[in-house]
């Protein structure tokens, strides 16, 4: 980078960047170090859902709802959670390539939430975002010379020399070299294009990089090359980077703390090793479970409830994760097995989400019977409840005769939870932020140890 583009070098937050339980106020990820470079409070992206003519809100996706996260300066952050959770649309939130519906954005000790014109520029100037797919960041009409450059033209350097020094020196910054500024993006692999992209987003010196999967759209060997890229980026300049990624094993290696986010809440957050070694939530722990493992032995945890990711307009009540979560908290009279309680919740939820095995669903058209029911949901042929069984019953015959909201009302009933009931608290374990109720403080269930780990 010319000097003329560079900055005084920033202070770290810390010796060796690494980052424990001990960085942060107790409840809240508060860096203490030395201010954030970037703060979010209440972070809320709703897309309104309209209809007719008039285009009449009818109701809203909350893809992003109150969020809260730091990064610190020179400090990788990752953000996590399956797809459909809500990092793109928080990411893009932040970056104001989205406007949000409520919330504070603050970097570099300014809010950027109103920001407009050239203070809005000089924002997007410093913080800058590298997409997934490489393919769709350039225009194919220009050299990458021309693409990389953009930015500096765009932020008003007119001198076309100055322009060209400072892109031969991004681009053998990212292992190119200066001549394939001559060249156009077509004749560059996907990994190469993933380089130019990051150097497009180097050029103008940023402080922020938002990386959105940068490295999900490229084969394993050229991920690392660009993983490695970006840690080289990251020592060299200081600079922050908040990671999107589904990979918790990249994540592992590249981030110092990571945000677990479930539609649209970040459900805990804490320093890498802290999280990935006993994570809290049901959640990070489900993720880490879609993990392979290498011990095949190793299953102390179930799969989730239910599948798919419910849909962020309508979102379920209370914690958001219960229609899913493996360790949802039985009522407190309940008498049967925590196996037991946990097939019969799967039924539950898997009854009222609709997404029945086809052996039971009503809507194929074939004759079901309350064993193929039972059968189907691994349910036991009788419970020692007969109070519960009653109830059971009377939901796989209304299954079995295709009444599946009477099945679900019943099962509602029958299977009541808190984890449905009410919102959880953000409460700390460790140190960390953890939005579970089996964190509350007057908890209705102990939270249950991460592979034999005791809490
Ligand atoms: N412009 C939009 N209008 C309406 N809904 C949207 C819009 N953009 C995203 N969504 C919805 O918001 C939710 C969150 O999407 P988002 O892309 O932010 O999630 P994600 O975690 O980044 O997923 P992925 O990894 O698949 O990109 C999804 O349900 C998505 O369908």
């Amino acid at each position: 980078m010319s000097d003329a583009n560079a900055d005084p070098p920033r202070e770290r937050p810390s010796e060796d960047g690494d980052h424990t339980s001990a960085d942060y106020a107790e409840g809240s990820p508060v860096w203490t170090d030395s201010e954030p470079l970037l703060r979010v409070r209440g972070l809320e992206t709703h897309y309104p859902i309209t209809r007719g003519f008039l285009r009449r809100e009818v109701g809203r996706v909350r893809a992003v709802d109150g969020i809260d996260f730091e990064i610190g300066r020179g400090e990788v952050l990752g953000l996590v959670g399956e797809s459909g959770s809500g990092k793109t649309t928080a990411a893009h939130s932040i970056l104001r390539l989205e406007e949000p519906t409520a919330g504070e954005v603050v970097f570099d000790g300014e809010s950027v939430t109103d920001l407009t014109g050239a203070d809005l520029r000089s924002f997007r100037r410093r913080a800058q975002l590298v997409v997934q797919d490489p393919n769709e960041a350039f225009n194919p009409r220009l050299t990458v010379g021309e693409a990389v450059a953009e930015p500096l033209s765009l932020h008003g350097m007119s001198d076309e020399s100055r322009r060209r020094a400072i892109v031969a020196d991004v681009l053998e910054r990212v292992g190119l070299s200066a001549d394939d500024a001559d060249r156009y993006p077509h004749e560059f692999s996907g990994g190469e294009k993933q380089r130019i992209s990051i150097a497009r987003a180097l050029v103008c010196n940023p402080d922020l990089i938002v990386a959105d999967e940068p490295t999900s759209a490229l084969d394993a060997r050229v991920q690392s090359d660009v993983l490695a890229l970006l840690e080289d980026i990251r020592r060299e300049h200081d600079i922050s980077i908040l990671f999107i990624s589904h990979d918790l094993d990249v994540v592992r290696l590249f981030c110092d703390r990571v945000a677990v986010m479930y539609l649209g809440e970040i459900v805990e957050q804490g320093a890498i090793d802290d999280v990935l070694d006993s994570p809290a939530h049901p959640y990070t722990r489900v993720l880490m479970n879609s993990v392979p493992s290498l011990d095949p032995t190793d299953r102390t945890f179930e799969s989730p409830l239910t599948d798919s990711i419910p849909d962020p307009s309508d979102p379920p009540s209370g914690c958001r994760f219960h229609t899913r979560c493996p360790e949802l908290i039985p009522p407190p009279d309940l008498t049967v097995s925590g196996e037991t309680w946990r097939r019969l919740a799967a039924f539950r939820f898997t009854v009222e989400t609709g997404e029945l095995p086809s052996a039971v669903d009503p809507t194929t058209g074939t004759d079901v019977g309350a064993s193929a029911v039972r059968a189907a949901f691994d349910l036991p042929a009788e419970l020692d409840d007969p109070d519960l069984d009653r109830h059971v019953q009377s939901a796989v015959d209304s299954l079995a005769s295709g009444d599946v909201d009477a099945a679900t009302q019943e099962l509602a009933t029958a299977l009541p939870t808190i984890c449905e009931r009410a919102v959880p608290e953000r409460s700390t374990h460790r140190g960390r932020p953890v939005s579970c109720h089996r964190y509350d403080d007057d908890r209705d269930a102990e939270p249950i140890p991460w592979r034999g780990e005791g809490l």
